[in-house]
């Protein structure tokens, strides 16, 4: 679940750990655990915390014990997230949600470029001359990755021009052409997703220091 050694607690002790419902993915609460916290949490399976109020750690509640299914830690080690699922009596019943899970919102969001892409991948194995992204693949790799600069620049003159709806506009039309080269090279948008996700947290300083190590 989590290296020991690659966390870093703050200058109190104590490390955050954003608690999420497993089932639901609402967003439970704020914890800070400790390094016994943390230890006795692996241990056991179950969520202890510590309470800087009471100065103290919290074994977790005998009747109703919040039963830990994942734990991971930020690139950055200082951070947690805690999935978590309710034991007890009120098994899957939690009394307070920070914030409504909102993956659902965010997919349906997401989603247009995938969407996008597979009619993409349609156009492509069934071109047809009233198709403007058959045209591209027609006219080759070359032909796509001039408009991805001719994008790219629209984009950049548009970033100068203050209007924010051209902003959005030129972006719209580079994510489109970005995403017919996807398609030239069968690359589906998810796995442009796994490599944001797998540099989340990561400074980009930092990382450009470890390349010349
Ligand atoms: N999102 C887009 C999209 N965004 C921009 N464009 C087109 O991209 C082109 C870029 O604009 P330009 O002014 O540079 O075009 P242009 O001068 O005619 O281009 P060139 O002559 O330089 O090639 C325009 O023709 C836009 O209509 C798009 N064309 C298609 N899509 C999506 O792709 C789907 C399939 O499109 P078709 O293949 O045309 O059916 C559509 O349903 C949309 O979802």
């Amino acid at each position: 679940m989590v290296d020991l050694g690659n966390i870093t607690y703050g200058v109190d002790g104590l490390i955050p750990a954003v608690v999420r419902c497993a089932p639901s993915g609402d967003v439970l609460m704020l914890s800070h655990l400790n390094a016994e916290a943390v230890e006795q949490t692996l241990a056991s399976g179950l969520l202890y915390r510590y309470s800087r109020s009471r100065k103290a750690l919290v074994a977790p509640d005998a009747d109703a014990p919040q039963r830990v299914t994942e734990m991971r830690l930020s690139c950055s080690g200082d951070c947690l997230l805690v999935a978590v699922e309710q034991g007890g009596a009120s098994r899957n019943c939690f009394k307070t949600v920070l914030f409504q899970q909102q993956d659902a919102v965010a997919e349906e969001q997401a989603d247009i470029l995938e969407q996008v892409y597979q009619v993409v991948l349609q156009r492509r194995d069934n071109p047809s001359q009233k198709s403007y992204v058959a045209s591209l693949f027609a006219k080759g790799l070359d032909k796509i990755l001039g408009k991805i600069g001719e994008e790219a620049t629209e984009t950049a003159v548009a970033g100068k021009g203050g209007q924010p709806d051209e902003v959005v506009y030129e972006v719209a039309d580079l994510f489109f052409h970005v995403l017919v080269l996807l398609g030239y090279y069968d690359l589906p948008p998810e796995r442009i997703y796994a490599e944001l996700r797998r540099r989340f947290g990561l400074s980009g300083i930092e990382e450009k220091a470890s390349r010349k190590a």
